[in-house]
């Protein structure tokens, strides 16, 4: 099983990513904003951090990069793609995400552990989570409030598309206090949070965030 895991010029998040794929027991693959194929992975991460330095909005330019052609051509194809924070504000870009991630509510950097409720684990990036459950992993970024029409939320809502929630305060004003979504089919999903930060309790806040990794595998092999 090949895991890739993209770094765009900007991005920070990439070697957590690969050391979580690994974790895994995936091969972790990296792969370049430039690069013109995905080197035969099965599943890939778009990490977090600030690609293209957030130029116009964050996202908006890494979307339109070579490997990102092949990124939404895999994605519509099936392969499961997880997006966080960074790799998220890209996918909602690429349009293979519905709404957007606008400023924080209360307009600063925003850093700190996060409690969040798994509301859908049928997806291919929440298998391996129990209904319902309650994990903590970071979160940090400028730009985490997420807003759609509402009758984009109201969709997601009804279809069983919001993944994640806020739980406690909502920390950046979130609609709905959403901190995750997914896509129709549930192979394609985007969250604020960073799971690759959150794979050993030993380094904290906890190792929650290696369901999701477990989870793309056993997607992989059940498709
Ligand atoms: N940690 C990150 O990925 C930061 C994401 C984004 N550039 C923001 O600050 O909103």
């Amino acid at each position: 099983m090949r895991v890739g895991a993209v770094t765009f010029p900007g991005t920070l998040d990439d070697t957590d990513t690969l050391r979580a794929i690994a974790a895994s027991g995936a091969e972790a693959v990296p792969l370049w904003h430039g690069d013109a194929d995905l080197r035969g992975v099965d599943a890939v991460v778009l990490p977090g951090g600030f690609s293209y330095g957030d130029y116009l909005r964050a996202g908006a330019i890494a979307r339109f990069a070579p490997v990102m052609g092949e990124v939404i051509d895999a994605a519509r194809g099936g392969m499961p793609v997880l997006g966080i924070c960074n790799g998220f504000q890209v996918l909602c870009e690429a349009g293979l995400l519905p709404g957007a991630l606008l400023r924080n509510a209360g307009l600063h950097f925003v850093c700190k552990d996060q409690w969040l409720k798994v509301e859908n684990n049928t997806t291919a990036w929440t298998s391996r989570y129990e209904p319902g459950a309650e994990i903590i992993i970071p979160l940090k970024n400028q730009d985490g409030r997420f807003a759609a029409p509402r009758s984009t939320v109201d969709e997601l809502e009804g279809e069983g598309r919001v993944v994640f929630r806020y739980l406690g305060d909502d920390p950046n004003g979130s609609l709905g206090a959403i901190a995750g979504i997914s896509d129709k089919t549930g192979r394609i999903v985007g969250l604020m949070p960073h799971p690759e930060h959150a794979i050993d309790a030993l380094t904290g806040p906890s190792d929650d965030g290696l369901g999701m990794f477990l989870s793309a595998l056993d997607s992989v092999v059940a498709s």
